[in-house]
């Protein structure tokens, strides 16, 4: 296998050691770092508002990914054992009454009758272990179909997101933060609603069968506490106690940084033209691969292990009822009001149940919501028009050695504004012919329109009126994407990515993301050698580290704060060294020959001279078979050797042509130059006088 087909991995999974006074425990992806120390109960849930149903149609699309995304045979064994707690309650109430009855005639009978309540006390044991047997592979179930959706929905918005282009990328659709995390939650507040009206039903129809039908207290009383002290005794939560937690798994944390990448607006310029999309889908789906053997990302998961516990923690709410049954056997002289509890055990039962369908019904309307937002990014049309040409045309003899010509006729654009009214454009009126393979400059004052007649060549917007030609042809004939992997952008704005220093140069050409030679080369270049020898681990040096690091509650000075403490990464580079290492990304886009057209806007505004003409230098050798656009302010090298320099002001084009023919007009541009010009020439002269 060559370099390019590995995946290249994060740092090591080496768990970090421990002070021996603490404790950890690995919970799906996260690590969870405590002192062993007493629990408390964990809290419960808020409730939410009963809110107006709404109409079911958004939700089907949603039903199907599910079904598709889990199979038949998982939603259906979840379905059952959901829809069998609702009525298996209703079936430990009839059983539990036939105990209560039977133990009613012994004591009026004044005969024991222990297979007439032990059947039915049998049975209904039995019934409450299978019923705790369900719940316990439900709960086990659970984790695995919300992973598995979770997963599901995320990569459907990953490709959903690189599927955008730059102005859909900026809508206010995608301003809406969607969660995957909760939409299995989501789909099973739907199957709520069904299993309590169900279980209400029943219930109902048991509560009126009975109606025919009918003291210890310090006893029963520890009996009722029953429930709670053994679920304070075997359920422990991470919550309970200061506890440091952190995503310990490096893949997932790749899965995080790779959504970064696709949905941070930030990075979403590069992405597009830097033609990452499909590398960062074929990155995600490996990573996906690689994340698979984990059922869950939530730190609260697994905390109850063992299925003992969870059928002990639930016979234990019966305890009373079998004290009552063993003492009718024994002392069937004692009269108890059997029927009477039995109604007031269903009906209360019932309540419960008509509470939670409230609440069920409750989240109705902001369930659907969070599927409709769902949908309407998955299904969102991108706003720019594009062809289906590629560039460079296959059929047509575009010199190899030839870089891209373009031609701007009457362009005008104002970029998309919040205030309609606001009708000011960036680009007025520009018309301009660059011939294959030049060396042009723009110049012009601050908000002259500059970037936008590079971000317009981008494709990252259209013109709202006139034309930008490419070789001849209007540019929304091309593909937008086929455009974007011939040009390379070089802005002061690029971001360093969340990844490691080789993968953040390797990304300039995402077909040779990992191939070292090639990143060694681009990092001369680029001149960061120097930065990277900085670091101690080298290339593999993270940028932007994206670990989720916090403390349950604070932590006062100890171990347990050393150890958070030295988790914490500095990651940070200077504005120079930032730049060097992007400027080493676009030199591995170069490198890549299907590079026709360079555009580079101001990109050493933070380094230093030697920096500076490293960079145009390396550049200028790489021009062969390319188009180079500047856009600077400083008047050098740059303006001097440049074929053609076009001059803004106000976003208008005002001048053009070359430096000398500029400077012998004494216009626009021999004003800027000579405001520079100036400030040397008065150095020099306060310095001889
Ligand atoms: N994303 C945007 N949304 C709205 N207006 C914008 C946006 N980007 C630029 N503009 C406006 O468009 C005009 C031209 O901006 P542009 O960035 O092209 O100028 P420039 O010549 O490159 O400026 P500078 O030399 O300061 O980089 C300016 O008035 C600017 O405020």
């Amino acid at each position: 296998m060559s370099n390019e087909e590995k995946t290249s991995r994060p740092i090591p999974n080496e768990p970090k050691p421990l002070h021996p006074s603490l404790q950890d425990l690995y919970l799906g992806v996260w690590r969870v770092v405590w002192e062993p120390a007493r629990t408390t109960i964990r809290s419960r849930l808020r409730i939410t508002a009963l809110q107006d149903l709404s109409h079911i149609d958004p939700l089907i699309p949603f039903f199907k990914d599910v079904y598709k995304t889990l199979g038949p045979w998982l939603l259906l064994t979840y379905f059952v054992a959901d829809l069998w707690s609702g009525f298996g309650s209703t079936a430990l109430l009839v059983f539990s009454n036939k105990v209560l009855t039977a133990i009613e005639t012994s004591i009026s009978t004044g005969h024991a009758d222990g297979k007439g309540v032990l059947v039915p006390l049998g049975t209904y044991v039995a019934i409450n272990v299978f019923f705790s047997c369900i719940t316990w592979a439900s709960e086990r179930l659970g984790p695995i179909m919300e992973h598995r959706v979770r997963l599901h929905f995320d990569q459907r918005l990953v490709e959903a997101h690189c599927r955008f282009d730059y102005e859909t990328s900026q809508g206010n659709i995608l301003k809406r933060e969607i969660y995957t995390g909760q939409l299995w939650r989501t789909f099973c507040g739907f199957l709520y609603v069904f299993k309590y009206i169900s279980t209400a039903i029943s219930q109902f129809i048991f509560l009126l069968s009975l109606a025919r039908s009918q003291n210890e207290m310090p006893i029963l009383v520890i009996l009722c506490l029953a429930k709670p002290i053994i679920s304070s005794l075997t359920e422990h939560s991470i919550w309970d106690r200061p506890s440091v937690i952190y995503i310990h798994d490096q893949d997932y944390l790749r899965l995080k940084a790779l959504q970064r990448l696709v949905t941070g607006k930030e990075y979403k310029e590069e992405v597009i033209t830097g033609g990452l999309s499909w590398y960062l889908i074929q990155e995600f789906k490996k990573t996906l691969t690689s994340l698979k053997h984990l059922v869950a990302d939530s730190p609260d998961y697994s905390v109850k292990s063992n299925p003992v516990y969870s059928i002990v923690k639930d016979l234990s709410s019966d305890f009373p009822l079998m004290f009552y049954a063993v003492r009718a056997v024994y002392m069937p002289q004692v009269t108890s009001l059997a029927s009477l509890a039995m109604l007031q055990q269903t009906s209360s039962a019932l309540k419960s149940t008509f509470d939670h369908l409230y609440h069920a019904y409750g989240g109705w309307a902001r369930r659907v919501n969070r599927i409709k937002s769902l949908y309407e990014v998955l299904e969102l049309k991108n706003e720019m028009p594009e062809g289906d040409l590629d560039y460079p045309p296959l059929s047509e003899k575009h010199e190899k050695t030839c870089g891209m010509g373009i031609e701007f006729r009457n362009v005008s654009f104002g970029y998309p504004a919040d205030d309609e009214n606001n009708t000011q454009q960036a680009v007025q009126d520009v018309s301009f012919t660059i011939p294959p393979s030049s060396l042009v400059v723009i110049v012009g004052t601050n908000g002259s329109g500059k970037t936008t007649i590079l971000k317009l060549l981008s494709s990252l917007y259209r013109p709202s009126s006139g034309s930008i030609l490419i070789d001849g042809t209007p540019i929304e004939t091309y593909k937008a994407t086929s455009l974007h992997e011939s040009t390379a952008v070089l802005t002061q704005n690029h971001q360093l990515f969340p990844f490691s220093v080789a993968e953040n140069i390797g990304m300039g050409d995402p077909s040779h993301a990992t191939d070292r030679e090639r990143i060694l080369r681009a990092t001369k270049l680029g001149g960061s050698e120097g930065v990277i020898k900085k670091f101690k681990d080298g290339m593999d040096h993270f940028l932007e580290y994206n670990n989720t690091l916090f403390s349950t509650q604070p932590l006062v000075s100890g171990n347990l704060s050393d150890f958070f403490n030295s988790l914490e990464r500095d990651t940070s580079v200077s504005g120079g060294e930032h730049q060097r290492l992007v400027a080493s990304r676009t030199f591995m886009r170069i490198a890549s020959n299907k590079i026709k057209l360079v555009m580079v806007d101001e990109p050493t505004s933070a380094m230093d001279p030697e920096g500076e003409l490293h960079l145009f230098d390396g550049l200028r050798k790489m021009r062969e078979g390319k188009t180079m656009i500047f856009v600077t302010h400083r008047f050098g090298h740059l303006t001097k050797h440049a074929d053609l320099i076009l001059c803004m002001k106000d976003g208008r084009l005002v001048e053009s042509g070359t430096h000398q023919s500029l400077i012998d007009r004494q216009g626009e541009y021999s004003k800027l130059y000579n405001i520079q010009a100036q400030a040397f020439t008065t150095t020099v002269s306060e310095t001889t006088s």
